[in-house]
Formats: C-alpha cells, sequence, structure tokens
C-alpha cells in the first residue's frame, strides 16, 4: 500500500515561490490502479515522482508497505527503487541501443548475471508482444511498439509497482487503447500496482480502479472511478468529463420544449441488463421518452445514465405514483434525481 501523507512542495524561482502540491493526501491500495487526472501545471507530474523520489517533499511522508521512504538513506533508496518501475510519456528508449539490450540495461546495472538478464529480457519482451523485433533499434519502432518496450523494461527488477507518467499521451487513440489492455493484463496477471497520471478522462475510465482529481496542487475530488463518473461533485471533475465527452447537462439545451418531470437515473452492473424503462412505464402507466443517454463500460463495470421526461397518467395521483416510482428505482439500485419538476 502507497500512502501520501500531507505532502507540500515548492518550487523556487528567482522571482517567485510556487507552492505546487498543498497538502496531498492518497492511500492507493496493492494491486489496484489507481489514476490521478488533472489539466497541465495541476501537479501531476511532480505527485507521482513523489512515489519513488524522484522529486522529495518539502513536508509530509511517503509511506510504502508501512516505512516512510523520505527517512532511508541512499542504499535503502536505490533498492526500493528498484521495485518500483516508471513508464515515460516519450519512452526514454536509448537510440543507439537495441530492443534487447534496452530491456536488457537496468538489470545489468544492477548487477544481474548475464544469462538470467538475457532470458528475463526476452521473457518481458515477449510479454508485450515483440519478440520478433528484439534486435531492432527504437528508430524502427511506432510509438506503440516503443512504449511496449518501455514497459517491458520498467517490470525488469519484477516491480510490486508501476508508476506510468502520461505513458499514452504521445499515442493515437487505437495505439492508446492497445498500450492500456497491456497494462490492464499486467495489472491482473502479475497484480502490481500501478499509479497513472493522465488529462484523458478515458484512460481512466478504461483500466482505473480509483482516480483522484488534481487541480492547483491540491486533490479536488477522489473515489471509486464509477462513483466519480457517475456521481461528480467538483467543477474540475466535471469539467474533464465534458471534454472527454460526458456531458451531464446536454438535456438543458430542451429544456423550453419539456413538458413533465425530468428525471436523471444512474446505474451500473446488473441493472445495466435489466429492461426497467419499460418494465415501470407498463406497470404505473407512465409515458416516458429519453432526451439524453449515455451507456458503455467503465473499467469492466457496465453502466448506463439516461435523462427522461415522465408524464404520469391521468386519473392517478400524482404524488403517489412518483412514490412507487422512487420506491421501484431504488429497489433496482438505480440512482434517481429529479431534475426538473
Ligand atoms: N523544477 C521545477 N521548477 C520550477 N517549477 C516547477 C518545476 N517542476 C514543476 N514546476 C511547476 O509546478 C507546477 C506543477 O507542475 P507539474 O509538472 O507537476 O504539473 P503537471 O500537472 O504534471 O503538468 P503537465 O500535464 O503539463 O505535465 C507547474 O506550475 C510547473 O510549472
Amino acid at each position: 500500500m502507497i500512502q501520501i501523507k500531507n505532502i507540500h512542495k515548492y518550487f523556487r524561482t528567482k522571482e517567485k515561490v510556487l507552492h505546487a502540491l498543498q497538502g496531498i493526501n492518497l492511500t492507493i491500495e496493492a494491486g489496484k490502479v489507481f489514476g490521478i487526472i488533472g489539466r497541465s501545471g495541476a501537479g501531476k507530474s511532480t505527485l507521482i515522482r513523489m512515489i519513488n523520489l524522484l522529486e522529495r517533499p518539502d513536508e509530509g511522508e511517503v509511506i510504502i508497505d508501512g516505512t516512510d521512504i523520505t527517512k532511508l538513506s541512499d542504499g535503502e533508496l536505490r533498492r526500493l527503487r528498484q521495485q518500483i518501475g516508471m513508464v515515460f510519456q516519450h519512452f526514454n528508449l536509448l537510440n543507439s541501443r537495441t530492443v534487447l539490450d534496452n530491456v536488457i540495461y537496468p538489470m545489468r546495472i544492477a548487477g544481474v548475471d548475464k544469462a538470467t538478464r538475457k532470458a528475463r529480457a526476452l521473457e518481458l519482451l515477449k510479454l508485450v508482444g515483440l519478440e520478433d523485433h528484439i534486435h531492432k533499434y527504437p528508430r524502427q519502432l511506432s510509438g506503440g511498439q516503443k512504449q511496449r518496450v518501455g514497459i517491458a523494461r520498467a517490470l525488469t527488477m519484477d516491480p510490486k509497482i508501476l508508476l506510468c507518467d502520461e505513458a499514452t499521451s504521445a499515442l493515437d487513440p487505437e495505439t492508446t487503447q492497445s498500450v492500456l489492455a497491456l497494462l490492464n493484463e499486467i495489472n491482473r496477471t502479475l497484480g502490481i500496482t500501478i499509479v497513472l497520471i493522465t488529462h484523458s478522462m478515458d484512460v481512466i475510465r478504461n483500466i482505473c480502479d480509483q482516480v483522484a482529481v488534481i487541480d492547483g496542487g491540491k486533490i479536488v475530488e477522489q473515489g471509486e472511478v464509477v462513483e466519480v463518473f457517475l456521481h461528480p461533485q467538483h467543477d474540475t471533475t466535471l469539467a474533464l468529463l465534458s471534454e472527454s465527452g460526458v456531458d451531464a447537462d446536454g438535456w438543458k439545451l430542451f429544456v423550453h420544449d419539456i413538458q413533465g418531470d425530468v428525471i436523471r437515473l444512474t446505474y451500473h452492473g446488473q441493472a445495466a441488463a435489466e429492461p426497467l424503462l419499460s418494465q415501470i412505464s407498463q406497470e404505473l402507466g407512465l409515458s416516458l421518452s429519453i432526451f439524453q443517454g449515455a451507456v458503455g463500460k467503465i473499467k469492466d463495470t457496465p453502466f448506463g445514465q439516461l435523462v427522461i421526461v415522465v408524464n404520469y397518467p391521468e386519473g392517478k395521483s400524482i404524488e403517489e405514483t412518483q412514490q412507487k416510482m422512487q420506491t421501484f428505482f431504488k429497489e433496482k439500485n438505480v440512482d434517481v434525481e429529479v431534475l426538473q419538476a
């Protein structure tokens, strides 16, 4: 487990002092994929680099499996860093060395014997799907292939933690998907904790279990990805979601044409597979129209979010029908918000 406790970081330049991280607290459970999202300059890189102390905090603690790593000696820190792999946005490969040599390199520095390091490199290059490219040089590879080399290299010392610093930002959408799928597989099969930073909600939605939203050096929202996606609280989260096409307020465009109650239904898991709308409309004689909808997957969880307009049948108590509708959705674990009545 990684615990970041009340971290502060200041950058001092000639002109000013910048308070880049302002009291960050995070708990990252072992074996999870944890995403940190924020805009440019929010403090993401500074924060992720605290986890292997490439950046040192001015205040606060970074505790990994019970040890405050800010208190380690240089030798202890060197050993700890071997357990923390890192993947970079621009791959950071050695251009004059082959793919195989790039992966062997960190093991050579760590003093692993020749036969072991070659066998391990070949095994990892197979894992990332590059067994046919081992004698090529980085310039002969696509962006996605270069990142796969970066990932293989990060895994050489059997790390417990993999830090991904904007690992897919330089890649096109299709290649991004395949690299994220690889990271997902590594997390699942090897049980490695992954911490990634990104400015893309799609990356978070695809592979993260938990997310923290950082803005101006502070965490403004954090939680399970499903919760943060479906019930965002902070303006920054809403803005980031809206930029990635999840616009919770689109229905307002039609507000003047709407007659009836406007209701947002949010559901995930089992409820996504049930014909809830036809069931409730038949049971209570409701007239329902869908004004806005999003259905999809958040990591492995199917979800749906619908904005519907409800008109109640004549001759029955509206309050009673509303009550029955609320009870029905509650029993099905569907969250109901009345947006306009
Ligand atoms: N070594 C440094 N010296 C001075 N200021 C720095 C230094 N490193 C980062 N900063 C400043 O700290 C703030 C946070 O930077 P950081 O790189 O962590 O943000 P980020 O969210 O990763 O941004 P990006 O997405 O653009 O990489 C920024 O205002 C940045 O200019």
